[in-house]
């Protein structure tokens, strides 16, 4: 090929005569990966070997998630459009891919494997027809979850043994079985309402999907199996991620206190879940005198109440239901919540706090808030879909610095301090009651 094709067709392997015609047409050279800017690709590949090398010599995690955006810009810019908006459209597949392998027991028989595994072999786990297992497996090995050295053998990758933590399974069943469907249905909701910001929780995408008369948390305690699903999600989504008391000054802003005495109560979880919260507060705090509560709706309680590490940590468990009633227990030295508010609109979430405050010990008791801090600008991949995912099952919402302090302000709290974790995760608004309150 000559003229102004010849410099874009150099580096293309010479095609077989049959092909040149495809070859040479003219939609073809357009869509061809060199027509992209190598000298920005370089840039970007530079760029994330720069975080790279940050990461190597910081080992924080702030680098770790950066160098991995920068790789995904680079990955991004070396797509061509037409390819990232199929496999986006197709991407439900991966997913699906998943949840099939993990209901075939794929995962769980890869990870005890010492050698690689024949595809009979994995179909025999459930069993199933070999073809569909291949068909299934294929997906898996393009998208990293399952290494093949020779053609339908496998072998186990990181993310296929986190696929047989009871949590990694939890957050995907609970995403594919209470969360997709809804998901689907979000932009014929959102025709319906006009495009208005969802804020009622008896009316999100999940009520609209399945006709539902009662907000999503009475749904899933109305169904055993979709609550379990949810509240090994609530364990496992951010699992690998430090916890709070690992970085948040726990000693100097909660511990160290004229005021607080072994008779105090320490820490309330509001909406504690299964209490994994408190009991790595409990690891890292063993001999700290002071009560731990775990508070929760009384069938998450029925379900928690006996659990072996709750007792063995020294937890208590209270049912409460932070709209109907006042806070039971009175001058605690912080009441914590941790991806609660992101649930409820600033007018649920200010019942939640006037129910809160008569129990609060002016100069003394703290609310302490898990959540994401949305920047105002650029905000990373995981806290946005969290926030899509709590308005499609509560109506909730992730907030900026400036709605958190709004918020807070409106019902009479003062914000200490925010503290800002770097990378995507969580970070800790600070309260105590605002002076003239
Ligand atoms: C998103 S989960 C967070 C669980 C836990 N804090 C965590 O981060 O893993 C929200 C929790 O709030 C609880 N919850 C919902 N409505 C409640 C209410 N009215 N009173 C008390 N807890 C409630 C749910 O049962 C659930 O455990």
């Amino acid at each position: 090929m000559t003229g102004s094709g010849g410099e874009l067709c150099r580096e293309i392997p010479q095609p077989t005569p049959l092909l040149q015609p495809l070859f040479s047409h003219p939609s073809f050279l357009a869509i061809l990966p060199n027509t992209m800017d190598i000298q920005h690709l370089q840039s970007l590949l530079a760029d994330a070997k720069a975080s790279l090398d940050l990461y190597e010599s910081t080992q924080t995690d702030n680098f770790r998630v950066e160098a991995q955006e920068k790789v995904m810009q680079l990955a991004r810019a070396l797509e061509r459009p037409k390819d990232a908006i199929l496999k986006l459209s197709f991407s439900p597949v991966i997913l699906m891919a998943v949840k099939t392998a993990d209901d075939m027991n794929v995962f769980s028989v890869l990870a005890q494997a010492t050698a690689p595994v024949p595809l009979a072999k994995l179909a025999a786990a459930k069993p199933a027809d070999p073809l569909l297992v291949e068909r299934i497996m294929r997906v898996l090995v393009a998208n990293g979850f399952v290494d093949e050295p020779a053609p339908s053998e496998y072998l186990p990758t990181a993310l296929s043994r986190e696929m047989t933590k009871r949590t990694s399974i939890g957050v995907v069943g609970s995403l594919f079985h209470e969360f997709l469907p809804s998901i689907q249905k979000v932009p014929e909701y959102l025709q319906s309402t006009n495009y208005r910001n969802p804020d009622d929780p008896m009316f999100a995408p999940l009520q609209y999907t399945h006709d539902l008369k009662v907000d999503g948390f009475t749904w899933l305690c109305q169904n055993p199996e979709a609550l379990n699903r949810f509240n090994s999600f609530m364990e496992g989504q951010r699992a690998d991620r430090p916890h709070w008391a690992d970085w948040f000054p726990v000693r100097k802003q909660l511990l160290d206190h004229p005021d607080m005495t072994a008779e105090t109560t320490l820490l309330v979880d509001l909406g504690a879940g299964r209490g994994h919260d408190l009991i790595g507060f409990r690891k890292r705090f063993p001999d700290v005198s002071g009560r731990l509560v775990l508070e929760d709706l009384s069938s998450v309680i029925d379900e928690v109440h006996c659990a072996q590490e709750l007792v063995a940590a020294s937890i208590d468990t209270v049912a409460h239901d932070f709209f109907a009633e006042t806070q039971p227990i009175h001058g605690a030295r912080a009441y914590y919540f941790k991806n609660v508010l992101h649930d409820w609109s600033d007018e649920k979430a200010t019942i939640i706090f006037n129910n809160l405050k008569p129990a609060m010990k002016r100069g003394f008791s703290k609310v302490i808030m898990e959540e994401y801090i949305l920047p105002d600008q650029n905000a990373r991949l995981l806290p946005c879909m969290t926030d899509i995912a709590v308005m499609v099952f509560c109506s909730g919402l992730e907030r900026t610095r400036q709605r958190w302090s709004n918020l807070l302000t409106s019902v009479g709290l003062r914000v200490i301090k925010f503290w800002v974790r770097e990378g995507d995760g969580l970070g800790v608004i600070e309260a105590e009651l605002a002076e003239n309150s």
